[in-house]
């Protein structure tokens, strides 16, 4: 299957904000997943950045109530040791064709990301209708992803990449737009200070935005 639609769809609409998290020791995945799930973000993407990330989404798979994903998942290596570890979507920062083939016969679905129509063109042709916009506030911000919804109002989107509490409101008011990505609810500050009642309430504002 190329992308399973309801699979996409379950992660995209637990909540208008999927946290996008970067990492490094994976004692505060618990911590960090618990207080992200109990302000009401269940969809938590663990970028592959850091050392330890496939640790983090092991650790998080055990948080009731927490849809544990990989993002900046670059390969097929990645992708398999991404679901391997227990990620139940994976999110890329672009679309290659050998990703996408790898993605095929993946139990976990594929977000891949796109920044412009002839991408998600390619996209489309390959079956996916779930696409991350990114870099978003870089590649033409809310304006440019609305300006595609006319010519291409089969495909629904996460914006991503410089989104904050301000600016997400403009673009979960698009009909293209069925939530955001952003590390802006977990910032690494907090996560250094440990200071999880932080992390539960950004992540409760983010919760509680209209889309
Ligand atoms: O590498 C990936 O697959 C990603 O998901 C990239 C992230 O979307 C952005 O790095 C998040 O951007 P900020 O919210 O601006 O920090």
């Amino acid at each position: 299957m190329t992308q399973d639609i309801a699979k996409i769809d379950a992660v995209m609409m637990a909540a208008p904000v999927i946290p996008v998290l970067i990492i490094e020791d994976p004692e505060m995945a618990l911590p960090l997943g618990r207080a992200l799930v109990a302000g009401g973000l269940p969809a938590l993407e663990v970028t592959l950045r850091t050392e330890r990330a496939l640790d983090v989404i092991r650790a998080m798979t055990g948080i009731e109530g927490a849809m544990v994903g990989a993002g900046t998942v670059l390969d097929e290596t990645m992708l398999k040791a991404a679901v391997q570890a227990g990620a139940s979507f994976l999110v890329s920062p672009g679309a290659s064709p050998k990703l996408c083939e790898a993605a095929e016969t993946s139990p976990a679905p594929l977000l891949p990301g796109v920044a412009t129509a002839g991408e998600a063109m390619t996209m489309m042709e390959r079956g996916y209708r779930r696409l991350k916009f990114f870099p978003a506030e870089p590649a033409g911000g809310a304006e440019y992803l609305k300006a595609l919804a006319s010519p291409l109002p089969q495909v629904k989107f996460c914006p991503t990449g410089g989104i904050s509490l301000d600016k997400a409101p403009k673009y979960l008011s698009l009909p293209n737009v069925l939530c955001v990505g952003g590390s802006w609810v977990a910032p690494s500050d907090a996560i250094a200070a440990r200071d999880w009642a932080k992390v539960e309430t950004l992540a409760r504002e983010a919760s509680q935005l209209q889309r």
